[in-house]
């Protein structure tokens, strides 16, 4: 009710369209292939801009409780449960700066990182290269999913056979952990794309290109406002010739990938898998992030019926969250509440 209202207001005044999110849902026994195609919403971030803006967000708080204020009732529903952890990096664990290099996480928060680590499976799904967000964080006792997801560091149990159709190329067991690729094979085409970026981007100020691995970002943050269709003109063009990848928005960015069904809810439930947990009554996933890439993950909670999908934000947004959280601050003491809570409950 609340939210339908919302909607209304937020499309009346042409603010806030939230796309549906990026790839297709819900849990892929095969990776498939898509359609390639640019998604529509413009490139911007979801601002969302109010005469009375702190009014609103107590509106949308009702709907989605913050997990703080929460935190009795959720671990109401945890006891006895097997909770496991799954969070975004950009905008959860690190504040969004102007520099995408420059993304550090604070100290506290690794701190509690490694503490929840140690009390439940925990596991980072981001749109960054696995490797690079490892640099982040650079705590061993978590798994990583890198490239929204298509570049995933499982732990040391291979999924059942049969659950999947698709075989990555290679599976290697590497420091005991299994990778898995599923879009392996677009590999040298996404080199291609990177340096079509570069060249295509060279000459638009405060623009930059992020090898993610298996996706690129093109950042228009730093770049004046002016640019901001040219970079969207720009990277429409150079997907003219790459057929088989398409991209999406997040915050200040452009994110090209290759078409699969492959996001970062299949991550999750790949995750989930590997853990022996897919399958469980008992299980009870968190996943925490802030951007719409996260939306898929939300939604394979949602559908699942277990767990708490929280989102980061400090405006009012479509989602598909249940819970949710102001920023990275907020998300580090329920971080830190959670492992304490853990401990007193041993
Ligand atoms: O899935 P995530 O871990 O949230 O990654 C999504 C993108 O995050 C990064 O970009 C965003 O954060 C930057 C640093 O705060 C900011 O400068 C940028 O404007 C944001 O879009 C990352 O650099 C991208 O490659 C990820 O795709």
């Amino acid at each position: 009710m609340m939210r339908s209202k919302l909607n209304k207001l937020f499309n009346a005044i042409g603010i806030f369209k939230h796309p549906s999110s990026s790839q297709s849902h819900g849990f892929a026994s095969n990776v498939r292939y898509e359609r390639s195609s640019m998604v529509t919403p413009e490139p911007c971030e979801q601002k969302v801009i109010t005469p009375n803006a702190e009014e609103t967000y107590e509106e949308w708080l009702s709907d989605h409780p913050s997990a703080l204020n929460s935190f009795e009732e959720l671990m109401n529903t945890a006891k006895g449960k097997k909770i496991v952890m799954f969070l975004d990096y950009d905008g959860t664990l690190s504040p969004i700066v102007n520099d995408p290099e420059l993304a550090f996480m604070s100290d506290a928060m690794r701190a509690a990182l490694r503490e929840v680590a140690g009390c439940f499976p925990t596991a980072i799904i981001s749109g960054r290269s696995r490797d690079k967000v490892h640099g982040f964080v650079k705590l061993d006792e978590v798994y990583y999913a890198g490239s929204h997801g298509m570049d995933i560091m499982a732990p040391p149990r291979k999924h059942k056979s049969g659950d999947y159709n698709y075989q990555p190329p290679v599976a290697v067991e590497k420091d005991n952990s299994v990778i898995f690729q599923p879009a392996q094979e677009f590999l040298p085409e996404i080199e291609k794309i990177y340096d079509e970026l570069e060249k295509a981007t060279k000459e638009l100020k405060g623009v930059t290109v992020e090898h993610n691995r298996f996706c690129i970002s093109v950042h228009y943050r730093r770049a004046e406002e002016k640019v901001h269709s040219d970079v969207k003109k720009t990277v429409k063009e150079v997907l003219k010739k790459h057929a088989r990848f398409h991209a999406t928005t997040g915050k200040m960015v452009w994110e090209v990938r290759p078409s699969i069904k492959w996001n970062k809810g299949n991550a999750l439930e790949y995750l989930l898998d590997t853990l022996s947990l897919a399958e469980s009554s008992d299980v009870l996933p968190f996943y925490i992030g802030d951007d719409r890439t996260d939306e898929d993950a939300f939604e394979v909670l949602q559908k699942r019926g277990q767990g708490f999908p929280i989102l980061v934000s400090q405006n009012p947004k479509e989602t598909k969250a249940s819970h949710s959280l102001r920023d990275p601050s907020e998300v580090l003491t329920f971080l830190l509440r959670l492992a304490k809570w853990r401990k007193n409950s041993a």
